[in-house]
């Protein structure tokens, strides 16, 4: 009987035929017996073939594989046992990929290890770096799920003791909890890891960093099922939890024997390099699967990166060649997202992989044989699991986490460009949330307090960057902090060299950082302030800007700025920004002055363009069109329009439309004109009232091909009724305006100008009907007229076109005048001049004649200052006509006249 108690208690102590096995004084302390009965018993089953002695000082005894694992399990419920054996082959055999080949014996050791009664047995993984140990702990959890062992809520807590090296206590303090007062800063009583896996597994990794005062502290745990908080020694308590353990130091060198004894299944994993070729195809195929799932695109991939991946040798196991795939395919990625054309398939190609995977591909190409022959010649595609939207698992927000984290190293530890990782980083760390919301919003209750705390940091953050963060940034944080345990936040190092790409938002997040770790109590380590900044740096839009801007610009030396002064200085702000117009000034040049004005306004809703008149009003769609911001134009501007306009832009309460409509009512300047449909059109201008332009129109009207005047608007329009023309350029006209005719060219930005001197004689009509690009040209061409012949021609039109029957006086009249003044100004004007002279200043004189409407000249001022004596010459020069007609032709009509003059 006491041989079966010993044998009971190796199996107990050192299950697994891997594991370091007891020594004879091990079994004696444990079984409560004479070291020399436990010897004998232990050397009597060894000679039965149940154990073997390990080689070295003391002799340890370990089981052979005679001993029948299961059979340790039968004290438990058999029937159960069988369904959950029996699931869980399946289980293990599609999560872990070697579960039937170099891992089998482990896996069958893990599996009872977990179905153990009652609680499993405390478990030590070893193995190098990155050769699953994590993975495998995660496994088992959901495996003892899986099999009912554990319920699905039960928790599992990873511990990675290397985290609190530098600080032995707070890392008791996290995995026993401590009571008030314990030490400097506990302020109040909170419980550990352990009474937080309560029924549950605690998995410790890199359990040689917990100090052996630690280790001590796991034994009661362990041996009993208790453990003491820190700062109260005298109250022991109870905790039901499964503990799995992880070191890739050699174990016996860096644990205390006494707690290396305490483990019954000590389990060590193969290198992946001495892994069979198949297994290491089939885990980079388990990779390519979920890449494709995770960037929802198939994945094509040569037998050639296959083999390049299959046959270079790694140093960081299972991890380097996950960390390999991933990487190829983020870069992969890249390329895919920057190509212009999308094809089905993302290709992974050999230069997506590594250097030094490339490198050692083309060295080895003669050991690749084996792969070659295993892989096969045809591309393979990976698609992603099911469609579209699946998830690459169902794994719990911490397994998520612990993803991105990899990732995220993975990529610092590349040859990727700075750029490429950051991009990268937020492409993952947007897929991580979406996986975590999907995961936890249905099961997660999301606390108030923790959701009024992070949107309190966001709306802050916001402010701080001056930019707007979606609602989702809030929710997305959030559930993360709420998933996030303190052990596991980010703590890469080289994290901090990417800073320097969203500094602004490190140091923003650094300063509120205090925000969330008080309002949560939770501390945030500068990794984990780094990933904040790179979420927040990823997911900002530019807030939208709320301002609008007035701008005024007149004509004239200061009339502007000085209606700006007023306005500024009634309401204590420069919110007025002016633009004078020298008459000198050309409209391009003051058209480019508007947008430069405006653009030093930074960021803005909107711009309120009030303007004195004439082809100013159009700029509106013109600036619209150059700054991308929208603009309203208000014509007739005087100072009190503007102060009411910079009230309203400083109240803040209205958008553009409605700021125009309210000084519109006040104002009440008149919209005019809207457009037909679709209509291309061919607008005629006039200086001097909608007389000649009337005429005009209807002479292009007639003159235009037949198959033209259908589809084509010839349209008369006043220049100098401000909002008119605002109305057309609100309208879009410039896109459907094929060209402005008149007597003087208005210089509207970006509309062809077509002399009227040039249709009645030259080939203007000719450049018109090839403008439209749809006729062809009917009429003579009459070019090479003579000045004589040209104003004959020219008496024909003003006779035609004027209604009364004085139409002759006045155009004799208008061609005396002409000559009076090339006597007096001892020149002649050219041919296209004096046409123009002739035709308008007939229409005037018929026009002041009729309905005395007297035209204002906006350039009279200028004019009376540059021009005075041209301005008294022309005077002069038609006192005559005037008289025979009994006219008075006012200043500011000579002004125009004089325009006519100066032209060209
Ligand atoms: N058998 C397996 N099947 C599928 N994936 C695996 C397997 N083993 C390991 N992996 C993957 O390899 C990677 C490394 O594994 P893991 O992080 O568990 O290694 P580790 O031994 O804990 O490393 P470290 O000591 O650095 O923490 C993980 O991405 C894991 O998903």
């Amino acid at each position: 009987m006491r041989i079966h108690k010993v044998l009971e208690i190796v199996r107990r102590i050192a299950p697994s035929g891997g594991s370091l096995g007891v020594t004879a004084d091990e079994v004696a302390e444990a079984a409560g017996i004479l070291r020399h009965n436990a010897s004998a018993d232990l050397n009597e089953l060894v000679r039965e073939g149940l154990l073997r002695k390990s080689g070295g000082r003391p002799v340890r005894f370990v089981l052979t594989d005679k001993v029948d694992d299961s059979k340790l399990l039968q004290t438990d419920a058999p029937e159960d046992q069988d369904a959950a054996s029996h699931s869980s082959s399946e289980f293990f055999h599609k999560q872990v990929i070697g579960a039937k080949g170099s891992l089998r014996a482990v896996i069958e050791q893990l599996k009872a290890a977990m179905l153990y009664p009652p609680h499993g047995l405390p478990t030590l993984l070893l193995g190098p770096t990155g050769s699953g140990k994590s993975y495998l702990a995660e496994k088992m959890y959901q495996f003892a799920v899986q099999a009912g062992r554990l319920a699905p809520s039960a928790p599992f807590n990873v511990l990675n003791c290397a985290d609190y090296a530098a600080n032995p206590q707070l890392l008791l303090a996290q995995l026993f909890g401590y009571v008030k007062g314990a030490f400097t800063g506990a302020e109040q009583t909170t419980a550990g890891l352990v009474a937080q896996s309560e029924n549950g597994v605690l998995f410790l990794d890199e359990i040689h960093r917990l100090p052996p005062e630690g280790q001590e502290m796991l034994f009661l745990l362990m041996d009993r099922g208790a453990y003491r908080m820190l700062g109260d020694g005298a109250t022991q308590r109870q905790a039901s939890v499964r503990l799995i353990a992880a070191t890739s130091e050699d174990a016996r060198s860096v644990l205390l024997n006494t707690l290396l004894r305490r483990f019954p299944v000590v389990l060590t994993l193969p290198d992946v390099n001495v892994r069979p070729l198949q297994e290491k195809l089939a885990l980079i195929e388990f990779f390519l699967n979920e890449e494709a799932t995770r960037v929802s695109i198939p994945i094509s991939v040569s037998p050639l990166v296959l083999v390049a991946l299959m046959t270079f040798h790694t140093t960081g196991n299972v991890g380097e060649l996950h960390s390999a795939v991933l990487l190829g395919c983020a870069k992969a990625f890249l390329n895919y997202l920057a190509a212009a054309s999308k094809s089905k398939y993302m290709p992974l190609v050999l230069t997506n992989l590594a250097p030094q995977i490339q490198l050692e591909y083309l060295r080895n190409h003669q050991d690749s044989m084996k792969a070659e022959q295993l892989v096969g010649v045809e591309d393979r595609i990976y698609l992603p699991a099911h469609n579209q939207t699946t998830y690459l698992d169902d794994g719990r927000s911490m397994d998520l986490y612990k993803e991105l984290n990899r990732r995220v190293r993975g990529y610092l530890d590349s040859s990727l460009e700075q750029d490429e990782i950051l991009q990268l980083i937020r492409i993952d760390a947007d897929y991580y949330l979406r996986r975590l919301h999907r995961h936890e919003s249905g099961t997660y209750t999301m606390q108030e307090r923790l959701l009024v705390v992070v949107a309190d940091f966001v709306e802050e953050a916001g402010k701080e960057l001056g930019v707007g963060f979606d609602p989702e940034v809030t929710t997305g944080i959030a559930l993360h902090l709420a998933a996030l345990t303190q052990t596991e936040q980010f703590d890469s190092e080289e994290i901090l060299d990417l800073v320097a790409h969203c500094s602004r938002e490190f140091s923003v997040v650094r300063l509120l950082a205090g925000r969330l770790e008080e309002g949560l109590k939770i501390r945030l380590s500068s990794g984990e302030i780094s990933f904040l900044a790179f979420f927040l740096a990823g997911h900002k839009r530019e807030a939208e800007p709320q301002q609008i801007k007035v701008l005024v610009i007149a004509h004239g030396e200061h009339t502007a700025s000085s209606m700006a002064e007023v306005a500024n200085e009634l309401l204590f702000e420069k919110k007025v920004k002016a633009l004078d117009m020298p008459l000198s000034q050309s409209l391009e040049s003051t058209l480019q002055l508007a947008a430069q004005r405006i653009r030093e306004m930074g960021k803005i809703k909107g711009v309120l363009l009030m303007v004195d008149m004439g082809s100013l009003t159009g700029f509106g769609a013109l600036l619209e069109k150059m700054i991308g911001i929208p603009v309203a134009v208000i014509p007739f501007v005087t100072t009190a329009s503007v102060v009411e306009a910079a009230r309203l832009s400083d109240s803040g309460q209205m958008d553009l439309q409605q700021m125009v409509e309210a000084i519109k009512q006040v104002y009440n300047f008149e919209t005019v004109l809207p457009l037909p449909d679709g209509k291309r059109m061919i607008i005629t201008t006039c200086l001097t009232g909608e007389g000649t332009a009337r005429k005009l129109a209807a002479f292009i009207n007639e003159a235009l091909p037949a198959n033209l005047r259908d589809n084509i608007l010839v349209h008369a329009v006043n220049l100098d009724n401000g909002s008119e023309i605002t109305s057309l350029y609100l309208e879009g006209w410039r896109r459907t305006v094929i060209a402005a005719v008149g007597t003087v060219n208005p210089h509207l930005p970006g509309v062809v100008f077509i002399g009227m001197d040039q249709i009645l004689f030259g080939t203007g009509m000719k450049t018109l009907i090839e403008l439209t690009a749809e006729g062809q040209l009917e009429a003579d061409d009459t070019d090479g007229l003579s000045k004589e012949e040209a104003i004959s021609l020219a008496s024909r039109f003003v006779t035609d076109y004027i209604e009364s029957k004085d139409g002759e006086a006045y155009f004799s009249g208008a061609v005396a005048s002409l000559e009076r003044l090339e006597q007096a100004l001892g020149m002649s004007l050219r041919i296209s001049q004096a046409v123009r002279w002739v035709i308008h200043l007939s229409f005037a004189l018929e026009r002041l004649n009729t309905n005395g409407l007297i035209m204002e000249c906006s350039d009279l001022e200028y004019l009376e200052q540059q021009h005075h004596a041209l301005l008294d010459m022309i005077q002069l020069s038609v006192t005559q006509a005037c008289k025979s007609v009994s006219v008075t032709l006012p200043r500011s009509e000579i002004g125009y006249l004089a325009l006519i003059v100066l032209s060209e």
